[in-house]
């Protein structure tokens, strides 16, 4: 991993990201259609949102209203049929394929449900990948900040396959956070973890948020995760169909039930005890 020393310093928040209240990501009048003729689908239907800086956002709703689509429309890893996409100031759309790449890797980071590390490479090889790969430098001790409050300092050196599941997802939040990106998108981050660690990896998201001034947008199905949010976007049909502040479980598992009348128990996802209590 290549680093630097000395640079804006370990209590330094995210770049651009700091402060809240600016949007950090904004849709308008956003239009995503998949496949096509009779079997065209319309994913996004005219959405327009904004999310602060600063904020935990996640994105829910029943199987197939478009979550996927919207965080894939807003992160740049796909481009919406009509309307704009921003990402702080800067319009994504109609961006080059390589000025995206490139704003990606510097600009935002991604943490998948399957933790997507590279198992040839160590610990601190994989931090420091998206880094390396845009040509930048990571300032050394804000790596150290990173990895510290993760609590994979000592894991530096190892393989991914010689990671607990829970340790390998943190791993992907530290690379996720290391590049200080205006936002983190996060695809159902705790999927493959048992809860206590599914529990572990939230209260560490979170905590990129309120300590560090990072903005993360994330899709879940659960709602026991949603009290870790500042806010839930639902969505329905491709269209957002509730905004919630502050959201409680027994909140967002209520809208969840209304805009999902169909859904038994047994397809509603676990609620974790421990956010519940919270
Ligand atoms: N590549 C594709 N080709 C055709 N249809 C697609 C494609 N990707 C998604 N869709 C359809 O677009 C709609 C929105 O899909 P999306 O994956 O965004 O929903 P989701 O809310 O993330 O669903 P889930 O909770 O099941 O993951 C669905 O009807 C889905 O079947």
């Amino acid at each position: 991993m290549t680093e630097t020393s000395g640079g804006t310093g370990a209590t330094a928040t995210v770049r651009d990201a700091g402060a809240t209240g600016h949007a950090a990501v904004r849709a308008t009048d956003v239009t995503r259609r998949h496949g096509s003729g009779e079997n065209e689908v319309l994913a996004l239907d005219r959405v327009s949102i904004s999310v602060d800086a600063g904020r935990f956002t996640m994105i829910m709703g029943p199987s197939g209203s478009g979550k996927s689509t919207l965080m894939h429309v807003l992160a740049g890893l796909d481009s919406p049929d009509e309307g704009r996409v921003f990402l702080g100031r800067r319009e994504i759309t109609g961006m080059s394929d390589k000025a995206l790449t490139r704003l990606r890797r510097t600009r935002t980071g991604f943490v998948f449900q399957s933790f997507n590390l590279i198992p040839t490479l160590s610990v601190r090889q994989n931090i420091g990948l998206p880094a390396q790969l845009a040509g930048e430098k990571l300032d050394a001790d804000w790596v150290r900040t990173v990895t510290g409050r993760l609590g994979i300092a000592a894991l530096l050196d190892r393989k991914p396959h010689e990671l607990s599941g829970g340790q390998q997802q943190r791993v992907a939040v530290a690379r996720a956070l290391v590049t200080r990106p205006a936002v983190v998108f996060a695809d159902e981050p705790t999927g493959n973890l048992d809860s206590a660690s599914g529990a572990e990896v939230m209260r560490l998201l979170a905590a990129a948020v309120r300590e560090f001034g990072q903005t993360v947008i994330m899709v879940t199905h659960d709602p026991g995760l949603a009290a870790y949010a500042d806010r839930v976007i639902m969505l329905a049909d491709g269209r957002p169909a509730a905004d919630l502040a502050a959201p409680t479980p027994e909140a967002v598992a209520d809208t969840l039930l209304r805009l999902n009348p169909g859904s038994s128990d047994e397809t509603l996802p676990f609620v974790e005890q421990e956010a519940l209590a919270r």
